[in-house]
């Protein structure tokens, strides 16, 4: 039932990155919560994000192990390339979706066990959503994932998408659930309720914005249903504390402040590159800077500055920003990018 997605979507909380190494072990201790299915990262976003799946793909510790992208090939054979198992999600606006189920197609011929994210669900009405399930299914898409992307939703909209979505699909369905009005867990509960095949968990919540459903808050719940035992939850409860000292020591104390639900900073503050390129669906204004971030984002921050560089500077700026938070495990901030984006002014 738990698919855990700390190592990808952790990853997108604010101030927050790990190193390959720093995934290796988080994955250990994952792996001893009795946790099978897992997301561990963005093999296109960055070489580390590549090894890791690799590395992890090629080992016993879990059952399914994913790595996520853009539903375009080159993402999908990057993925595809380094053992794990293909995700992908929708562009977050388009105009027709006649090349992404081409691509969605191609990505089924590789790997039988992939998954599609339908993001944003919200955004459509009931019928226009099971139309795309639908459409999923004929393509043989073993897991369709219907987000609450923006964390919009509640426990009504989303046990009527999960029960409507089961009753016209043999496919795998699974749920994600934004935190941003405080409802994630309410709503994860709703999927399960309804029916759902896998529930996308992080632990403490961490992700996006300020994250998505926690991982040992639903274990809790399982084990009163059942379906978890008692000794997975106690690692849980455990991992839950040392992750607390991490994200502390990543992140600082006034991280959980920011992370509150309708008020806090965290709300408005992007990791993921993609979301930066979409600013008409995604208002944030705040960025962290890790290996996830793009074109796009960088571009803002140095409008924001002021600063302007060529577009084969700014290749190598990210290049470098990505290398550093890779290897450092540390997001990078404003003052940084700036300082660095100054050499490649002076030296025009
Ligand atoms: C809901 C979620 O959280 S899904 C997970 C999102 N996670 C991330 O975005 C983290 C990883 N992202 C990255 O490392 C970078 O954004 C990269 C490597 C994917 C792309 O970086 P860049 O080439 O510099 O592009 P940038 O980030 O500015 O923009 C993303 C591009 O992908 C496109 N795109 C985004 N999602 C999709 C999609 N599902 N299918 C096709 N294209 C997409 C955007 O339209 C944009 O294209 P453009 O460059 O032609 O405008
Ligand atoms: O977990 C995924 O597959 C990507 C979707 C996602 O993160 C979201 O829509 O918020």
């Amino acid at each position: 039932m738990i698919s855990d997605d700390t190592l990808r979507e952790g990853m997108q909380g604010p101030g927050i990155s790990f190193s390959t190494e720093e995934k290796k072990k988080l994955a250990d201790k994952i792996s001893s919560c009795g946790i099978s299915r897992i997301l561990v990262s963005y093999p296109s976003a960055h070489q580390s994000e590549w090894e890791i799946a690799k590395y992890l793909s090629s080992r016993n510790r879990f059952g399914e192990v994913y790595g996520l992208g853009r539903a375009i090939n080159s993402d999908i054979d990057r993925i595809h390339s380094s053992g794990a198992h293909i995700s992908l999600h929708f562009p977050f606006k388009y105009n027709s979706l006649d090349e992404v189920y081409d691509s969605i197609k191609y990505a089924v011929s590789l790997d039988w066990l992939t998954e599609v994210a339908v993001v944003d669900v919200t955004q459509y009405g009931i019928n226009q959503l099971m139309k795309i399930v639908k459409r999923l299914s004929d393509l043989d898409v073993h897991t369709i994932q219907l987000p609450d992307t923006k964390g919009k939703a509640n426990p009504k909209i989303i046990s009527e998408i999960v029960a409507q979505a089961k009753r016209i699909t043999d496919s795998k369905i699974e749920i994600h659930c934004h935190n941003d009005h405080g409802l994630s867990v309410a709503n994860a509960i709703a999927g399960i309720e309804a029916g759902c095949d896998y529930v996308d968990t992080t632990f403490l919540g961490i992700g996006e914005r300020n994250g998505i459903t926690d991982t040992l808050t639903i274990a809790q719940y399982l084990l009163d249903t059942g379906l978890i035992d008692k000794e997975s939850v106690d690692h849980m409860r455990s991992f839950s504390e040392e992750m607390l000292n991490i994200i502390i020591g990543k992140a600082g104390l006034s991280f959980f402040k920011n992370n509150l639900p309708n008020i806090g900073d965290n709300i408005s503050t992007h990791t993921a590159g993609t979301h930066a390129a979409f600013s008409d669906v995604f208002g944030g204004t705040r960025f962290s800077v890790n290996v996830y971030t793009g074109r796009s984002m960088i571009k803002r921050i140095l409008e924001a500055n002021r600063l302007s560089i060529d577009d084969q500077d700014l290749t190598s700026l990210i290049e470098n920003i990505k290398n550093i938070s890779a290897e450092e495990g540390r997001t990078i901030p404003a003052a940084e990018i700036i300082e660095e984006a100054g050499r490649y002014v002076q030296s025009d």
